[in-house]
């Protein structure tokens, strides 16, 4: 065998703000031409022990290293920012953040202008590679024209554009629809073996990221590795489960069918699965799960009557768009990456004018009412709380709306601290924001807006970034709002989980309208729907089709068992 690329030896990091390391003693090889996902709870420290291989550690973040890193024969302490940003190319969760151009092509070629290329070979490289990623028409564009998922495409043109070697993707999945997530990963495969690179994911999304073959998985927890082998034996342990991360479904499923893991072939590689009588044993299953029939909801709160808007008048983002919300809802928005999605809400919460068309909430029509009478009824929670955060204490913050509004102290003392309560953060009342996990400022952001008791509220990726167990948490507590306060619950997603989980009503955006309306296993198991919105069935759908079983009710019989399970967990 060669020699290992990447080298940690009894590698131990502390950030100097910190009074712990979070990097503890890691002994890590990982050779050249090997594909590796890292994996493992919050805050366990993966994108740290990604930092120490782009240089951002210790040259951005210093603190204290003990032991060795060696990237590409070289040692960490001995080489720049500079060098070890060209020797690893790396695409952030926050494209925001690495956006240096004016326009879309400056900064996909922002790297070979550094490096003084030629014009010619320079726009070429820019034009491969916006051919690759689906960015030719949008070279032209400001990066803050964009919207999420075209982001991070191009943030992804960026470094592949540098030919580098070694390649570090740290939540790359997060904000790209599926089909484009799944045709990232595609590609970084194909490099992968046509280049000989060296491949490292840091992802939450497993069961996405195992669409495509994985040398190893590496699994850390509390600053540590806890696992490093081939994906198939860590998932036949049920490590990840016992360890609070995201089994893929299909796993859960063939659990669920009371199938031993012991018995299955290939079992990281759906498409190579081998499982003696597994038809049978899935059959057998599915005809024991009798399905229930789903609560109806019918009193309408938000109805759209031919809504029209696009930045540019001539160009419709949104084209004769109409659907009614209901109360006590809980619905996913879906859709291919710049659809549309947030431009729809964005007109909802008034801070985009339509065109033309009508919309109505409670009754009431909504032209007219400003920003901030909007905002009273329909809560818009952003992915990112600390864009939403504006005061330093939790109390300060949760008040915030109702001192605006004029409320007596008396009324808002009892009213924040009920919410404070309803969100498990009465306890840290006086605590300042910042010392909150991103779970937790999230929740800030939701009891900021319950706050002000609205009807509706809508969400963009309300999970995205976060491991199970905040996951679950998150998701549990919204459950709960929309149960016991009627509350109408809307979650933009790009998660096929999520959708299928948790929502009963999928709604799919798409060519300006929408291009279906339906229970969410009923879109998943649409092959027609799933291509024309860049959805992805679900490693469930594959499973069922393998096997003769009905998709639509293998997936809805799935879902059920999977609420039950979890509400006995819940319960006990
Ligand atoms: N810039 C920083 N300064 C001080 N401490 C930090 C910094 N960044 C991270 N940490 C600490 O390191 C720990 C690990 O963070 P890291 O971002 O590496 O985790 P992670 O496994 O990538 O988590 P996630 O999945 O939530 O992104 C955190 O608990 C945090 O307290
Ligand atoms: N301020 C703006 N000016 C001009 N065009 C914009 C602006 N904001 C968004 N767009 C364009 O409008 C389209 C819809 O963007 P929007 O952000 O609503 O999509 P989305 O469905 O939310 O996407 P994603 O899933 O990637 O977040 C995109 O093509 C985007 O490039």
């Amino acid at each position: 065998m060669s020699a290992p690329i990447i080298s940690f030896k009894d590698f131990s990091f502390q950030y100097h703000s910190q009074s712990e390391p979070t990097l503890r003693h890691i002994n890590l090889d990982i050779y050249p031409g090997e594909k590796v996902l890292i994996a493992g709870p919050s805050g366990c420290g993966k994108s740290t022990l990604g930092r120490c291989l782009n240089g951002l550690i210790p040259q951005s973040f210093p603190g204290k290293l003990t032991g060795s890193v060696t990237v590409a024969g070289t040692e960490m302490r001995a080489s720049s920012i500079f060098d070890r940003s060209l020797a690893v190319g790396t695409v952030l969760q926050d494209p925001d953040s690495q956006f240096v151009g004016l326009t879309v092509a400056e900064d996909v070629a922002f790297s070979l202008e550094n490096d003084q290329q030629p014009q010619a070979a320079m726009k070429a490289a820019t034009a491969k590679w916006a051919r690759t990623l689906d960015l030719t028409e949008l070279l032209s564009h400001r990066p803050q024209e964009l919207s999420g998922g075209q982001k991070q495409r191009v943030a992804m043109a960026g470094v592949l554009i540098d030919n580098s070697k070694i390649l570090l993707f740290d939540e790359p999945l997060a904000s790209l629809d599926p089909a484009s997530g799944k045709a990232s990963m595609a590609l970084v495969e194909q490099l992968t073996r046509s280049d000989n690179l060296t491949v490292i994911i840091i992802e939450h999304r497993i069961e996405d990221v195992l669409q495509q073959p994985i040398d190893r998985l590496v699994v850390m927890q509390d600053g540590q590795i806890v696992a490093n082998d081939r994906p198939e034996t860590i998932l036949r342990q049920s490590l990840l489960a016992q360890l609070g991360l995201r089994e893929p479904l299909y796993l859960s499923a063939l659990k669920f069918a009371g199938v031993p893991l012991d018995s299955c072939r290939h079992l990281d590689r759906l498409p190579e699965l081998t499982v003696p009588n597994l038809t049978a044993q899935l059959q057998r299953w599915t005809n024991g799960v009798q399905l229930k029939q789903p609560v109806r909801h019918d009193e309408a709160l938000l109805t759209i009557e031919h809504l029209q808007f696009g930045y540019d008048p001539d160009r419709p983002i949104i084209n004769d768009l109409s659907v009614t919300l209901n109360r006590g809802e809980m619905i996913s928005l879906v859709g291919q990456n710049g659809t549309g999605k947030s431009t729809l809400n964005n007109l909802i919460t008034g801070f985009l004018t339509p065109q033309a068309g009508t919309m109505r909430f409670n009754g009431h029509p909504l032209a007219g009412q400003s920003v901030k009478e909007r905002a009273d009824q329909i809560g818009y929670i952003l992915q990112d709380p600390n864009q939403m955060l504006s005061k330093t204490m939790i109390f300060d913050e949760v008040a915030a709306g109702l001192v605006l509004r004029g409320v007596d102290e008396v009324t808002i003392e009892q009213r924040v601290n009920r919410v404070l309560k309803v969100c498990g953060l009465y306890e840290f009342r006086h605590w300042p924001t910042a010392a909150l996990s991103f779970g937790q400022k999230k929740r800030v952001t939701i009891a900021a807006i319950l706050v002000m008791q609205p009807a509706m509220l809508i969400l963009d990726e309300p999970t995205a970034g976060q491991d199970l167990k905040h996951y679950t948490e998150m998701m549990r507590f919204l459950t709960q709002l929309n149960r016991e306060q009627q509350i109408t619950i809307m979650l933009i997603t790009h998660d096929m989980h999520l959708m299928l989980e948790y929502t009963d009503r999928t709604i799919v955006l798409g060519n300006g309208g929408i291009l279906m309306d339906a229970a969410p296993a009923d879109v998943l198991t649409n092959a027609t729907i799933i291509e024309q919105a860049s959805l992805a069935k679900t490693s469930l759908y594959q499973l069922a089709e393998a096997h003769h079983i009905d998709p639509t009710e293998f997936v809805a019989k799935f879902v059920q068992t999977d609420r039950e399970a979890r509400k006995c967990n819940t319960n006990s």
